[in-house]
């Protein structure tokens, strides 16, 4: 689904990703883990279009995307959380999820005017779209509550929800794990597994290794711009380069 090969990131002299090549299988949900300062977030960003490309080259289903805005490749079914504008703290979490891009008619100055009727229907049928998905995550309950008053993982639940509502076909997820307490992180974990298993593909940056090893396969391995390793749990896990780049780095990992 996603081929990356020999991509390179440079912020001035430093090369903040490095030939990094890997394919993403269909339906898969690959892990992407590294110490701070590895280049996880900065290949995420490359990949969904926040930077452009280096060196190297990106195919989204066969087709290039490298360099391509973040709102062509949003709109071609790859989503990074992050590419969606963050939650808007006051208003509800139904809104939040009606206001993700999809493409919306009443956009249009135009079509305002002259396809009243077909803007209406839209309109209704984001509104349903984002009822069955509050439904699925379980957060029917806070519907109308102001998004700045949930707690960290109702919010990262809001941030799935807001990327299942522009229909994706791969979802970059930036640490769903951080800062959620442990029952609410079950909850992210079956909702992830059941959304992979009608057929979304995940690739997910995260620190909490429990949910990386008990989530993840493949697990790429990233340090210092480049891609160490990749492997199931198991070899990841003994992988000796992969304790050494987690030691060489930062005391607290
Ligand atoms: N916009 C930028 N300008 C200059 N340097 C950057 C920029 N973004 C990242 N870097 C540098 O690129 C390197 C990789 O950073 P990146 O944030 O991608 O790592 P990371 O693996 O996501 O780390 P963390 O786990 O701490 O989020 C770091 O040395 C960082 O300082």
């Amino acid at each position: 689904m996603l081929e990356v090969t020999d991509l390179g990131k440079d912020f001035g002299g430093l090369q903040a990703i490095d030939s990094v090549s890997f394919t993403l299988r269909k339906n898969t949900i690959t892990g992407l883990i590294g110490p701070n300062g590895a280049g996880k977030t900065t290949l995420f960003n490359t990949i969904a279009g926040v930077y452009k490309p280096t060196r190297g080259s990106i195919a989204f289903n066969g087709e290039a995307i490298g360099g391509l805005s973040p709102h062509r490749i949003f709109h071609k079914g790859l989503v990074r959380t992050f590419q969606i504008p963050r939650p808007f703290p006051d208003m509800s979490v139904l809104e939040n999820l009606m206001v993700v891009p999809a493409r919306q008619y009443g956009e249009r100055f135009w079509n305002n005017w002259f396809r009243r009727g077909r803007v209406r229907q839209q309109e209704q049928d984001i509104h349903d779209k984002a009822r069955e998905t509050l439904k699925f995550l379980n957060l029917e309950r806070v519907t109308h509550e102001q998004a700045k008053n949930l707690s960290g993982g109702q919010q990262k639940l809001v941030e799935i929800g807001r990327a299942l509502m522009a229909d994706p076909q791969l979802i970059l997820l930036d640490e769903p794990g951080a800062g959620v307490n442990p029952s609410l992180l079950a909850e992210i974990i079956d909702r992830i597994r059941e959304l992979h298993e009608k057929g979304i593909t995940f690739l997910l940056i995260e620190h909490n290794m429990d949910m990386v090893m008990n989530l993840c396969d493949p697990i790429l391995v990233m340090a210092n711009g480049r891609l160490l390793m990749e492997g199931n749990a198991e070899t990841v896990r003994t992988d000796p380069r992969v304790l050494d780049a987690y030691l060489g780095g930062s005391p607290d990992e």
